[in-house]
C-alpha cells in the first residue's frame, strides 16, 4: 500500500517508516495536517498514519477536511497518538478515523493494525473492479441496444433519439437539418433470386458503401429497418444533402452486387432527401416528407435521388 505518514516528529516518522518498509509498504511524509490534506488532494493514498497532536492543523481536524476533501473515496486512516482516554478514542473514530494507536508505538501492533487495514483495503480494491467492469459492461449493453447486429450501424433507436436532439438544436440555432431516406431497389426480388443469406450480406456492404461517404462527426447513418437506411446530415443545406445522397447512389452502384432483375443488372439505390428550415413541426414529419421525395424517386424509374 501507499502509506502517508503525518507526525511533526521526525523520529517517530522514522520510526514509522522502518516498520512499515519491512512490510513492504510504499511510505509518504507529512509533517502536519495541512501538509497531510495538501497531499491528499494532490496524490493517491492508500492509508493514513496520523498523528493527533500537531501544529496548524491537528489529526482530528486534518481526518475530516480529508473526508470532505475525498467524499467518495474511502482510505484507512489510523491515529498515533498519546491521547488515551475515551473521549479522544470517540472523537477521533467520529473525525473519521478508522483505528486508534497509542504511543508510545508498540510495533507489534502496528504491524498487525496493518494486516488488518490491508485486507479491508484489498476488499476494496476487488469491489472497485468490480464496479469498473459493470460499468464497462452497461456501456457495452447500451451500446448495442442502439445498433444494429447485422450492419454494425446505429439502429432505429440511436436514430429517434440523434434526430429528436438535432430537431430541437436546429430549431434553437436557427440551423437547416436535413435528412436522406435511402431504400434498396428490387430488394425482395433480390432476396428471392439469391436467398436471404445473400441478402443479408448485400445490406452489409451497402451499409458500409453508405457509411464511408459520410464526411462530418455530426452525421449519423442508421439502418432504419429492412433494406431501409436514414442518414442525419447536421447543418447541412438541401443542396449539400443532395450532393451526398448522389455520392451515396455512386458508391452503391459502384459495389457491383449483381441483381439481374434490376435495370441495370447491379443493386441500386433510390434515395428521398428534405430539409428542415424551420417549416416542420416534427422530426416524424421531416422523415415523411424525405419519404414522399424517395416515393417520387421509386416512381420515376429508381436509381435516383429525389428532393423533397
Ligand atoms: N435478407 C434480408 N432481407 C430483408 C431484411 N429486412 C427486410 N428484408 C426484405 O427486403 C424486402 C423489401 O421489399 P419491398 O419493401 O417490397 O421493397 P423492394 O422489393 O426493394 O421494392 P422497391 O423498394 O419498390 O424497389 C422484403 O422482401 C424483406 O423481406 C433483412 O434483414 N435481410
Amino acid at each position: 500500500m501507499k502509506v502517508l505518514v503525518v507526525d511533526d516528529s521526525k523520529a517517530i516518522r522514522q520510526l514509522v517508516a522502518e516498520c512499515l518498509r519491512e512490510l513492504r509498504h510504499q511510505v509518504d511524509f507529512a509533517e502536519n495536517g495541512a501538509e497531510a490534506l495538501q497531499y491528499v488532494a494532490d496524490q493517491d493514498v492508500d492509508l493514513v498514519l496520523m498523528d493527533v497532536e500537531m501544529p496548524r492543523l491537528n489529526g482530528f481536524e486534518a481526518t475530516q477536511a480529508i473526508r470532505e476533501l475525498r467524499k467518495s473515496d474511502w482510505f484507512p486512516i489510523v491515529f498515533l497518538t498519546t491521547r488515551t482516554d475515551d473521549d479522544s478514542f470517540c472523537q477521533g473514530i467520529l473525525a473519521g478515523g478508522d483505528a486508534y494507536l497509542q504511543k508510545p508505538l508498540n510495533p507489534l501492533r502496528l504491524r498487525y493494525t496493518m494486516v488488518a487495514m490491508e485486507r479491508i483495503y484489498l476488499m476494496r480494491q476487488k469491489l472497485q473492479k468490480s464496479q469498473q467492469q459493470l460499468q464497462l459492461a452497461n456501456q457495452e449493453l447500451e451500446w448495442l441496444s442502439q445498433s444494429d447486429q447485422l450492419t454494425g450501424l446505429a439502429n432505429r433507436r440511436r436514430l429517434d433519439s440523434v434526430l429528436a436532439l438535432q430537431f430541437a438544436l436546429a430549431q434553437r440555432n436557427n440551423s437547416v437539418l436535413s435528412v436522406l431516406v435511402c431504400d434498396i431497389d428490387y430488394f425482395k426480388k433480390y432476396n428471392d433470386s439469391y436467398g436471404h443469406v445473400r441478402g443479408d450480406e448485400c445490406l452489409v456492404e451497402v451499409a458500409k458503401a453508405l457509411s464511408d461517404q459520410l464526411r462530418r462527426s455530426t452525421d449519423l447513418i442508421c439502418r432504419y429497418g429492412g433494406e431501409e437506411f436514414v442518414a442525419v446530415l447536421p447543418a447541412t443545406l438541401l443542396v449539400e444533402a443532395r450532393e451526398l445522397a448522389e455520392r451515396m447512389r455512386h458508391a452503391v452502384q459502384a459495389l457491383g452486387i449483381a441483381h439481374a432483375s434490376s435495370e441495370c443488372g447491379r443493386v441500386t439505390l433510390s434515395i428521398g432527401a428534405a430539409a428542415h428550415l424551420g417549416q416542420y413541426s416534427s422530426p416524424d414529419e421531416l422523415i415523411k416528407a424525405a419519404d414522399a421525395a424517395l416515393y417520387r424517386a421509386k416512381q420515376l424509374g429508381r436509381n435516383r435521388v429525389e428532393i423533397g
